[in-house]
């Protein structure tokens, strides 16, 4: 779930269950990790370029207004409102910092498991209005039926002591510390760019003051930025059962590099297409928070992670989120200036999230329209 604001970040529960952990140590069997028919995946994955998510390019799109500028917007608005995903090029996270970030996840992934609990306590402070424990997590949230093939690390990449206790972890001596918070910094930076830029262009795609919405409700969100280093280890029956299940994000936005193996699937007009791994590219998702604010313009976008049997797949995901003090709820602004009625009732995002977080584990994901009206 998304700094989990995905799912993936039920760390805590998920890690007293260590379901990974649990089968490597032979208490759990493959047969734990079969999911109910409805949710498997049917390989083998296809890539089709005649079905995919758009490309947009990130230049083109904030620069000078012409043709080209006019015809990424309405890539860009066409799938905002229907399947809710799209990748982005010409973005501003350097390559250098994600080749770091990825570099130091295999590192990590593949060490003792003792070592990487080392990182599951509760550490640092809690991130985001919905109160996520940044930490290491390698089991689905107790409780769950659903038994999840992969591991995670959420950083909060601007709480000082977390990075510092992460960075600890993961170098082997001071310099290399130094070059990875580099990396981290310039990745949270780089998103945090993105994010806000593309959060401007969407805001007044509804006619709104970007500025002031973002202003009121997410500018200053320093706890809001989580870094979650994802691994999913080769299956040895990647068609019985799933890295995660469909789900939404509860976020505004996510932001997602994924290496080139690939396995990130989203829904399309009720189907299911494979994103074509592009390591230049950024994955960006409509999460539930944006959703909701745009009144259903905008659709969170659906997905789910599909395993390999001969490989590992790492990705690196971003959420960006609105301040703690945020109610979630149609903008006003955007009702007023429209006279829609609004279509969801308003929540707060910690109670939301424990009302949907719950339904997806259990493979009955239900996302915003638990809020519907
Ligand atoms: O690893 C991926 O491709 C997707 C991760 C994800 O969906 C999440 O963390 O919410
Ligand atoms: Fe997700």
């Amino acid at each position: 779930m998304s700094v989990p604001l995905t799912m993936a970040e039920e760390g805590e529960a998920g890690c007293e269950r260590e379901s990974l952990a649990a089968y490597s140590r032979g208490k759990l069997s493959l047969k734990d990790f079969e999911w109910p028919q409805s949710l498997r995946v049917s390989f083998p994955l296809v890539y089709s370029d005649s079905q995919s998510i758009p490309e947009i390019d990130l230049q083109a799109l904030l620069g000078q207004q012409n043709d080209k500028q006019q015809q990424q917007l309405q890539l860009l608005s066409e799938a905002v409102s229907t399947c809710g995903f799209f990748q982005v090029v010409n973005h501003p996270i350097p390559a250098s910092a994600i080749r770091c970030l990825d570099s130091h996840a295999r590192k990590f992934f593949s060490s003792p498991l003792q070592r990487k609990l080392e990182l599951a306590k509760a550490f640092g402070r809690m991130m985001t209005e919905f109160d996520i424990r940044p930490g290491y997590t390698c089991g689905s949230p107790l409780e769950s039926p659903l038994k999840l093939w992969y591991e995670a690390l959420l950083i909060a990449a601007s709480d000082k002591d977390n990075v510092s206790a992460v960075a600890k972890c993961l170098c082997a001596d001071e310099e290399e510390e130094y070059t990875f918070k580099d990396a981290l910094e310039k990745f949270s930076f780089g998103f945090t760019k993105l994010a806000r830029d593309l959060c401007t262009i969407l805001l007044e795609t509804l006619g709104l003051d970007a500025n002031e919405i973002l202003e009121e409700y997410v500018d200053g969100n320093e706890q809001g930025v989580g870094v979650k280093l994802l691994h999913y280890p080769p299956c040895p029956q990647p068609e019985k059962t799933a890295g995660l299940p469909e789900h939404t994000d509860i976020c505004l936005l996510t932001v997602l590099w994924q290496d080139e193996v690939g396995g990130l699937q989203v829904c399309q007009d009720g189907c299911w297409i494979t994103v074509k791994p592009n390591v230049d590219a950024m994955v960006v998702n409509i999460g539930d928070i944006f959703q909701v604010c745009s009144n259903d313009r905008f659709k969170s976008g659906l997905h789910r992670v599909a395993l390999n049997k001969n490989e590992s797949r790492y990705s690196i995901a971003s959420f960006y989120n609105p301040r703690r003090d945020f109610k979630l709820t149609p903008l006003p602004q955007l009702l007023d200036s429209t006279n829609e009625a609004a279509k969801f009732r308003s929540m707060i995002p910690v109670e939301y999230r424990k009302l949907t977080f719950k339904e997806t584990f259990n493979g009955a994901w239900q996302g915003v329209n638990v809020l519907r009206c």
